[in-house]
């Protein structure tokens, strides 16, 4: 009987220790599978999902909660992110895990209300790029808060993929192509150019937004503040900002003391409003990527009178820029707009040459 009783018992431990085993087992199993990504054959299978899912991981809405420590922002310099609700980062995988913050391979160095946001922006669609929301004004203005600074302001991005910044001042500050230099010799560098009239135009219709009693555009465009009306007589004020910014040949200058042109990408800031896929087309191939985003990620808005983005997986609505880009400029008058042509004539002949390209501004 007793040993009838034992014979029982040692079943029930060896039925018990079978199940803790076979529990072990299928835990092991699943972590085995988890750490390999094979939860996701779907990414390998199946291109399209592979880029939602990729976008996923990459979780492109993230920077839009990043807070940036004492970094003041100027006027141009707040997160203008434009996307609908914040997705993700929750679908991760042990891919992300492998994710660290690293400095940019590629930057877009300006110019000012060139287009530099749209730029930005549809470039954050791609996969493959890891771009930080806001202006970080590193080698501008932060420049000694140090590489480790800039760094921890990045995204975290997987191997392969490309981490870029956006800062327009870039282009036109004297020190900035040295620190950059000096950060990497083989940096990408991206440039949005727009006929300087209407850039100028769009620098001062932002100013009046932000101050309105400034004087008028054509009282700033010459140096004795004469009026429009007067303007033939006035010599052209070439160091007030928003003209000053627009002598690109003189800025490219210093660039070319560091960088061949063959680093250096235009972005022609009037072919990214009329055909944005085209533009980006040409952006991904100097970025050494596939051509992921193309014209079915856009649509033009009437009401907006700029291309946005359509509905992209991931996100409930289709998204223009915030108002503050495609904002409506005031009228100039035209003997004024005509002194500026005949002004920058002969620097935007420059400009061509030097960037082996003609813009077809008159
Ligand atoms: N898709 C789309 N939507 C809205 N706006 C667009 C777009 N593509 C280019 N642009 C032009 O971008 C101009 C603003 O340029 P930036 O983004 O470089 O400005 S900033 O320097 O960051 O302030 C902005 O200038 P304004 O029209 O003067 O507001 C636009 O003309």
């Amino acid at each position: 009987m007793a040993t009838f009783h034992n014979h029982k018992q040692d079943i029930r431990r060896l039925v018990h220790k079978l199940v803790v085993m076979f529990s072990f087992a299928v835990v092991c199993v699943y972590l085995f599978y988890f750490l390999n990504g094979c939860c996701n054959s779907d990414l390998v299978e199946n291109p399209d999902l592979n880029s939602v899912n990729k976008l996923l991981l990459t979780g492109w809405y993230d920077e839009r909660n990043r807070t940036f420590p004492q970094v003041t922002t100027s006027s141009y310099g707040t997160l203008e992110d434009t996307r609908g609700s914040p997705v993700l980062e929750t679908n991760s995988t042990a891919k992300d895990w492998t994710a660290t913050r690293r400095l940019p391979h590629a930057l877009i160095i300006g110019v000012k209300k060139g287009g530099t946001r749209a730029l930005l922006e549809f470039l954050r669609l791609h996969p493959d790029i890891r771009a930080l929301g806001s202006e970080p004004h590193f080698f501008d203005r932060h420049y000694a808060r140090g590489l480790d600074w800039y760094r921890s302001m990045m995204p975290k991005a997987l191997d392969g993929q490309i981490v870029m910044e956006k800062t327009p001042r870039y282009f036109v500050t004297e020190e900035t192509p040295a620190r950059i230099y000096a950060m990497s010799h083989d940096i990408k560098l991206i440039v949005v150019v727009r006929d300087p009239i209407t850039r100028a135009i769009s620098d001062y219709t932002q100013i009046i937004s932000k101050t309105p009693d400034v004087p008028s555009f054509e009282a700033l465009t010459f140096k004795n503040g004469s009026s429009a009306s007067a303007g033939t007589t006035g010599q052209i004020d070439a160091l007030w900002s928003p003209l000053w910014i627009g002598l690109y040949a003189k800025h490219l200058e210093r660039w070319l003391a560091y960088f061949p042109l063959s680093q250096i990408h235009f972005v022609h800031g009037e072919r990214l409003i009329s055909d944005p896929a085209g533009e980006l087309g040409r952006v991904q191939d100097f970025l050494g990527l596939q051509r992921i985003v193309t014209d079915k990620h856009f649509y033009f808005n009437k009401t907006k009178g700029f291309p946005c983005l359509k509905k992209p997986e991931g996100s409930s609505k289709p998204h223009c820029l915030g108002k503050t880009k495609g904002r409506i400029h005031p009228r100039i008058h035209p003997t004024v707009i005509q002194k500026l042509r005949e002004f920058y004539q002969p620097h935007n002949l420059r400009f061509y040459q030097m960037a082996g390209q003609d813009f077809g501004w008159q």
